[in-house]
């Protein structure tokens, strides 16, 4: 991969390969974009086909966190950091301990939280290097596990979608297909049950497509009949790139609306479905309320001011549908919109010079 030419295509601001022999540790963690402030975005632990494949996950996951952030409203700029390795089998203290001393080193630039593979307890490993962590534990004044939080804004992004394609944001009756039954999409099924939705389950892991059909009533299918199944929503909350030339022509779905990060494998599939009058929830808007819940622990965790500002989902979904149709521009384009004005905006602002301490100026004030 021609690192520098992608890196200078989307503007990246930095890329830190980490390498520790005695914990096993291979990271790379990619700073996207600061205008807005130091950059954050969760860990991904993954079984990667090869480096280039690990690092352009890297960068991919990084601006979206940069447009996820921006689109929130957060005071945070974008970046991610993905370690190759198997969660299950090559996890261990020292590996997260030398990952948080890398963080560190970079004294702010960078704050970092879960993301799939991670979990609070690595969180936790990773603050005793660092306090440029969050996602930590509760019993550290922390939010915990941002995964909940998600799915809450996610259901609600979904009603938003719901209302555009449906006339009533009600999900009540509605067959909901859900892609990956993890962490975020658990607790996002147990929403939709409770508001009396039907259920279709799919995952890679027998025994979470079990717990699905055990406490929803879900009904399981195949992996890959997951995208052609009879239905109103589809929920992809697995991992990227799954609309695409393959599964987009399958989907029977209204309204998607999911967990996943980077679902559109090209723009131009997000082209598609405006063209084929799929209300899209563009992924970093309707997924954000895991990084609104962790961002919050940096002004001191208040669980709920940032449940109220995780509801703002919806709002910010209706925004964006509202800005597609005014302008006949697919959803993914107008939350683009959103956020590149924003940062645009700021970093005009910003050009105002300020002195601060640091400044060469500051002994002269003093
Ligand atoms: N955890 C969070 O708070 C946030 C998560 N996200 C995104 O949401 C998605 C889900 O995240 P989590 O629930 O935390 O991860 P997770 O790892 O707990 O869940 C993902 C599930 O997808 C399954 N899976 C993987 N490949 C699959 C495939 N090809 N077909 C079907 N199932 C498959 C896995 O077995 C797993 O059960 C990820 O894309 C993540 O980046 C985005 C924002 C916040
Ligand atoms: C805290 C995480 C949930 C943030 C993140 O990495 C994401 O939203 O993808």
């Amino acid at each position: 991969m021609e690192i520098f030419k992608y890196m200078e295509t989307y503007d990246y601001e930095q890329m830190v390969i980490c390498q520790d022999k005695q914990s096993g540790l291979k990271a790379i963690i990619c700073i996207h974009d600061t205008t807005l402030g130091p950059a954050l975005g969760g860990t991904r632990m993954w079984t990667y086909d090869s480096e280039d494949a690990a690092i352009e996950d890297a960068l991919r996951l990084a601006r979206g966190m940069t447009y996820k952030n921006a689109a929130a409203g957060l005071n945070l700029g974008g970046g991610k950091t993905v370690i190759i390795g198997d969660p299950k089998k090559d996890k261990n203290e020292e590996m997260f301990r030398a990952f948080g001393r890398y963080i560190q080193g970079l004294n702010g630039r960078y704050i970092t939280a879960e993301d799939v593979g991670t979990t609070v307890e690595d969180m936790d490993l990773i603050y005793q290097e660092t306090p440029f962590v969050t996602g930590v534990s509760p019993a550290f004044g922390s939010s915990g596990n941002p995964s909940p939080v998600t799915a809450y804004g996610v259901y609600r992004g979904m009603k938003a979608a719901a209302m555009e394609a449906f006339g009533t944001d009600s999900l009540e009756g509605k067959v909901i297909a859900v892609q990956g039954v993890g962490h975020v999409a658990y607790t996002l099924c147990k929403h939709l049950h409770e508001e009396g939705a039907s259920l279709i389950v799919t995952d890679i892991n027998k025994e979470a497509v079990q717990r699905a059909v055990e406490d929803f009533g879900a009904k399981a299918v195949d992996i890959d009949d997951i995208y052609s199944v009879d239905c109103d929503i589809f929920a992809p909350c697995a991992l990227g790139a799954i609309i695409n030339d393959d599964t987009i022509s399958k989907i029977k779905a209204k309204v998607i609306a999911g967990a996943a990060n980077n679902q559109l494998k090209e723009t131009r599939h997000g082209d598609a479905l405006h063209e084929m009058g799929i209300v899209y929830a563009p992924d970093y808007v309707i997924n954000a309320g895991g990084v609104i819940n962790v961002a919050d622990e940096l002004n001191g965790y208040n669980r709920e001011r940032a449940i109220k500002k995780v509801e703002t989902i919806y709002d910010n979904i209706a925004s964006v549908i509202e800005i597609s149709k005014r302008d006949n521009i697919p959803t993914y384009l107008a939350a683009d919109r959103l956020a590149e004005e924003r940062i645009e905006r700021m970093r005009k602002s910003r050009s105002q010079f300020l002195l601060n301490e640091r400044h060469i100026l500051s002994s002269r004030t003093r």
